[in-house]
């Protein structure tokens, strides 16, 4: 997978050429390419944002210099690209938002700051047939896209074939099965008074995958009961409706 990112702080984007997506990059798995908007300004201000019309605080960022930089990076590889701008007002990005993109052959990464991108940067990308996702990690707001970017090329790459040392962990993610992850122990048995679940330590498999279902029923009902309410009919067994 090659992902290209285009940011006024490339710097901000280092975090990804650390340990498991370094490695990845390292691996020749994925393909990196941070890029400096300002490479694409004209003047000698380097400006990247002007005032809104119609009025309002703070400042957009102006169309040109996005165009042509979007230009110039996809003309850097032939592979056709998903174009993604993380925004506040975007479709959430989830899980299957993830596993989604972990199939794609190249992404491009745009990361606003002020108070975004003047829209007909994604309207003319859009009227050339170009895929653009306008997306929001979350129901809060950022300064820019950057920190946005970072997690969803973390939740992307690691369901890379190869990626993740443990495939395993990737299939039984919280969300995959739609629930919660239940709580995790490891040694020593008994740490300042507490003791891990006797049966974490049973032997029995059959137990223990009951006891961590049940576990992750009982947090998502707990902490997540819109995820409970999503699941489709068939993914709760009588034992776990039991539960
Ligand atoms: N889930 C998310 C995504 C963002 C995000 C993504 C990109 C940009 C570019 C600028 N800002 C600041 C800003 C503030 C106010 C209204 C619009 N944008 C961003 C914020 N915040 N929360």
């Amino acid at each position: 997978m090659r992902i290209d990112v285009i940011t006024i702080f490339p710097g901000y984007l280092a975090p990804l050429r650390e340990a498991l997506l370094g490695r990845a990059i390292s691996a020749g798995l994925v393909d990196l390419a941070v890029h400096d908007l300002r490479t694409w300004t004209r003047d000698v201000h380097q400006a990247v944002d002007d005032a809104p019309y119609g009025g309002g605080p703070g400042m957009v960022m102006r169309p040109q210099v996005w165009g042509e930089a979007l230009d110039a990076v996809l003309a850097l590889d032939e592979r056709p690209a998903r174009i993604v701008v993380p925004t506040p007002a975007g479709r959430p990005f989830t899980q299957a938002t993830a596993q989604a993109w972990s199939g794609d052959e190249r992404l491009l990464f745009t990361c606003g700051r002020y108070e975004g991108i003047d829209q007909r940067v994604v309207d003319d990308a859009r009227r050339r047939d170009l895929t653009v996702d306008e997306v929001s990690i979350g129901d809060y707001v950022l300064v820019g896209g950057e920190v946005a970017v970072l997690v969803m090329v973390e939740a992307v790459v690691r369901l890379l074939p190869g990626v993740l040392g443990n495939p395993a962990s990737a299939e039984q993610d919280s969300f995959s099965d739609g629930l919660l992850e239940g709580p995790a122990f490891t040694r020593p048995e008994v740490w300042r008074g507490l003791a891990v679940p006797d049966v974490l330590r049973s032997g029995n498999h059959a137990k223990i995958a009951r006891w961590r279902r049940d576990r992750a029923l009982e947090r998502t009902a707990e902490r997540r009961p819109d995820l409970l309410a999503a699941l489709p009919e068939d993914a709760l067994d009588d034992a776990d409706r039991a539960f």
